[in-house]
């Protein structure tokens, strides 16, 4: 099977794009960076890549609300492509302002009669918050968390409040497998309020997946962990001993899912 090729979706202000086409590389896949002009001129571009994603940033400067620009600007442009792109059974991955785009296009499956089930929000406290956290992955039939049960990563976000609606919404969210990752203790157990739940999400929701489990978003950036040097205490652990300074990160996982799953 030849290596699948990825899509990372350049545009002003993503900030990203190279350590997560990167990640794609190491994993195993031919990873292009494409900027969104180019595709909004040639969406047929689509048609030679089995995978998307939308990197991490400030895309056009968050201006209006983060995301919301290229948001509009994909909902707007590129809704019909993108859609065969995900119904042929291609995979779509949206990395925090990523997430925050695929929020806003339509591609997440989070709209019912009554409006978007959850949206992505303001951090509770009203600042930027970078820390790593510890996140649960219920995977179901998500391709990108297969396998994964519980990880930490970095965040980085001023805008990753999981907002769900309200109690039907988050309802359908919960009963559909739809929040396919939590942030949790230390322990693995319920956070215990901020900074564990670093931003106030509704059920400490971290990334959602829309029913097909092939689009995924998340606040997280797995982009960030692809080295276990990479990991704060990582010195800590090699004193500890049984730690490999040349291993993976976790992180690695996500994407290493990802070319498998073309495999
Ligand atoms: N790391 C990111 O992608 C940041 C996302 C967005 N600019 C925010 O602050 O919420």
């Amino acid at each position: 099977m030849p290596s699948p090729r990825v899509l990372v979706l350049r545009s002003p202000g993503a900030n990203c794009d190279e350590e997560t086409a990167e990640a794609f590389r190491l994993a195993g896949a031919v990873a292009e960076r494409v900027h969104v002009n180019r595709l909004l001129e040639n969406p047929a571009l689509l048609e030679d890549f089995q995978a998307l994603c939308v990197p991490g940033g400030f895309s056009y400067g968050d201006d209006i609300s983060a995301g919301r620009v290229l948001g509009n600007q994909v909902r707007l442009k590129l809704s019909d492509p993108l859609k065969r792109f995900r119904d042929d059974g291609k995979l779509v991955l949206g990395v925090c302002n990523g997430f925050q785009v695929l929020v806003k296009t339509g591609l997440l499956d989070l709209d019912d009669d009554a409006g978007p089930l959850a949206t992505l929000t303001w951090n509770d406290h009203g600042r930027y918050e970078a820390r790593w956290v510890h996140v649960k992955a219920t995977p179901g039939d998500c391709v990108f968390l297969k396998g994964i049960e519980q990880i930490e990563m970095p965040i980085a976000h001023a805008e990753g409040n999981i907002a769900v609606r309200d109690a039907a919404a988050l309802d359908t969210l919960t009963s559909g497998g739809r929040i396919v990752l939590r942030y949790t203790g230390a322990d693995g157990g319920e956070p215990n309020g901020f900074p564990e739940n670093p931003n106030g999400a509704t059920a400490n929701a971290a990334g959602l997946t829309d029913s097909t489990g092939r689009v995924l978003g998340l606040m997280p950036h797995p982009e960030r962990f692809l080295f276990a040097t990479q990991h704060p205490q990582w010195t800590r652990k090699k004193a500890a001993g049984g730690f490999d300074p040349h291993g993976d990160g976790d992180g690695l996982r996500l994407f290493r899912n990802a070319v498998a799953y073309f495999g």
